[in-house]
């Protein structure tokens, strides 16, 4: 696969979307195993903001998630092989010094949303690119659920998560929602960050 497309729309753009970005077996991989820990109640409702300010706000955003770690699986582990390919990509190009990969599962059931936000913290911007990958197969317009980019320069744009869309954008330029799922709608969201600074 080459980084090249999304190095040369993040330039022109600050956003990329790379259809059928990971081979299809892992794409099958990884919706399995959202599935699979969905359903042995392994994930949690998301919370917004952080730390103390961490709160579970259903009004906001109504999915479910839990994070990846190195070792959990043979698929979780290629997909960060990706990742770090793509952490050291942009590193290259942009000169980021993005240091650490943060991901989890994320399952929307049917109703959940997500209201616009950006994926930075008002006392933490070490979140810099976010990457979202899709995990749903057969996706139709009617199955909603789409994310929604409200880009500083022309109309919004609506993306599928459709199985194997990959979006990345910049995390602190792109305000984003996701709007209401129709299906159980899965995805592996993550964000390249810089050491977060210390907090007198
Ligand atoms: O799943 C998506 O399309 C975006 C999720 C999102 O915005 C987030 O988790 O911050
Ligand atoms: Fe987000």
């Amino acid at each position: 696969m080459s980084l090249q497309p999304i190095i040369e729309d993040l330039a022109r753009c600050g956003w990329s979307l790379q259809e059928r970005f990971v081979e299809q077996p892992l794409i099958d991989a990884l919706a399995e195993e959202c599935r699979q820990r969905e359903s042995l109640g392994e994930l949690e409702p998301a919370g917004v903001g952080r730390a103390a300010g961490l709160a579970v706000r259903e009004g906001v955003r109504g999915d479910r998630i839990r994070w990846i770690e190195v070792g959990q699986s043979p698929a979780c582990d290629r997909y960060l092989t990706h990742m770090e390919a793509l952490r050291q990509e942009l590193n290259r190009a942009f000169f980021l010094g993005l240091e650490e990969f943060e991901c989890h599962f994320a399952f929307y059931p049917p109703g959940a949303f997500y209201k616009t936000h950006l994926d930075c913290f008002r006392d933490d911007d070490s979140r810099i690119v976010t990457v979202v990958l899709y995990l749903n197969t057969e996706w139709q317009s009617a199955d909603g659920g789409c994310m929604r980019m409200h880009l500083r320069q022309g109309p919004a744009l609506d993306v599928a998560p459709l199985a194997g869309n990959l979006v990345v954008f910049l995390s602190a330029e792109v305000p984003h929602e996701v709007l209401p799922t129709q299906r159980d709608r899965l995805s592996l969201t993550g964000w390249f960050r810089r050491r977060a600074a210390r907090l007198l």
